[in-house]
């Protein structure tokens, strides 16, 4: 499987954060989801990747091209969705498709009009007029008729209702129907990721800490529920995080199977991927980072 993007040693700097070493890679026909809490450095990783900003050290390559002096051949083949849109409020749908579409040379009208049917938007509407679920529609309307090979979007899904972000992943799934796709999105609602994620990679204080298929990384973690006697230093070392009341426990592991040595009469279950997020951060707060 060839990969779509490799990035390899990405460092930025902000006053208060950093971007340290970033290193993923996104493989052809997979939809990679992008995780990480508020603040972890979600959007500014988009952003560096895609040029949006300054003072980025590292290599980027898409579809096996360095960035650097590629840029137009690979912005051609990539439809962004960001969450400020970039529109001018006063145009219709139309007219701002007008301003946008002559940048890309695989353009097609048809499928900017098929999209907008389908998202039921009218091109006369005024963006400015548009609810945040519409605006989001229109913005992947735009990303998704130029014939991109990779979409990349930021936080799709945030503030919009169960009916929209349930259309929205249909249609994720639709476009990778074709061969030789990728899908990059960041989030924090994970339940999405649940139901349409092949690929897992979760960022936390600007660093990487995980990048795994997403059945192997449900499949590595359990969550372990007993009662408190059970708990003492040693097996509490068997635990990423622990909640603990006077009575009973839940911990998440990655070493169930010795836990169930250690551990008799315990509850076993499997993790969501909210939870897994959850307990590396935890993790990497005891452990400070
Ligand atoms: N232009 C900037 N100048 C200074 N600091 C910035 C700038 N942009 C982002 N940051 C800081 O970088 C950190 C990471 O922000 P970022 O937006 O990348 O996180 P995120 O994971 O996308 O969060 P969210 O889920 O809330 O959107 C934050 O502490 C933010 O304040």
């Amino acid at each position: 499987m060839n990969n779509i993007l490799e990035v390899s040693g990405i460092n930025k700097n902000y006053d208060d954060f950093s971007l340290k070493d970033i290193s993923f890679y996104l493989p052809e026909g997979c939809i990679t989801g992008f995780v990480g809490i508020n603040g972890a450095g979600k959007t500014t990783t988009l952003r560096s990747i895609l040029g949006l900003t300054n003072n980025v050290s590292g290599k980027i390559n898409f579809f096996g091209m360095d960035i650097k002096g590629n840029e137009s051949e690979i912005k051609d083949r990539i439809g962004i969705v960001l969450d400020d849109g970039c529109f001018y409020d006063e145009l219709t749908i139309s007219e701002m498709k007008s301003v946008i579409a002559p940048a890309y040379k695989n353009w097609c009208e048809q499928d900017f009009i098929d999209y907008l049917e389908r998202f039921e938007l009218n091109p006369k509407q005024k963006i400015n007029t548009l609810s945040k679920g519409m605006r989001m529609k229109y913005a992947l309307a735009l990303a998704l008729s130029h014939k991109a090979e990779l979409l990349i979007m930021d936080e799709p899904t945030s503030g919009l209702d169960p009916l929209v972000r349930s259309q929205l992943l249909d249609i994720l799934k639709d476009y990778m129907n074709k061969d030789g796709k990728g899908v990059f999105f960041s989030t924090h609602i994970t339940s999405d990721l649940d139901k349409i994620a092949d690929m897992l990679i979760m960022i936390d204080s600007g660093q990487i800490v995980f990048q795994e298929e997403k059945d192997q990384l449900l499949d590595s973690y359990r969550i372990i529920k007993g009662s408190a006697e059970k708990l003492n230093s040693d097996t509490r070392k068997m635990f990423l995080c622990t909640e603990e009341s006077a009575f009973n426990f839940t911990g998440i592991t990655k070493q169930a199977s010795v836990v169930m040595e250690c551990m008799q009469d315990v509850l076993i279950e499997r993790p969501t991927i909210e939870d897994i997020m959850l307990a590396n951060v935890e993790r990497r707060k005891k452990n400070v980072i």
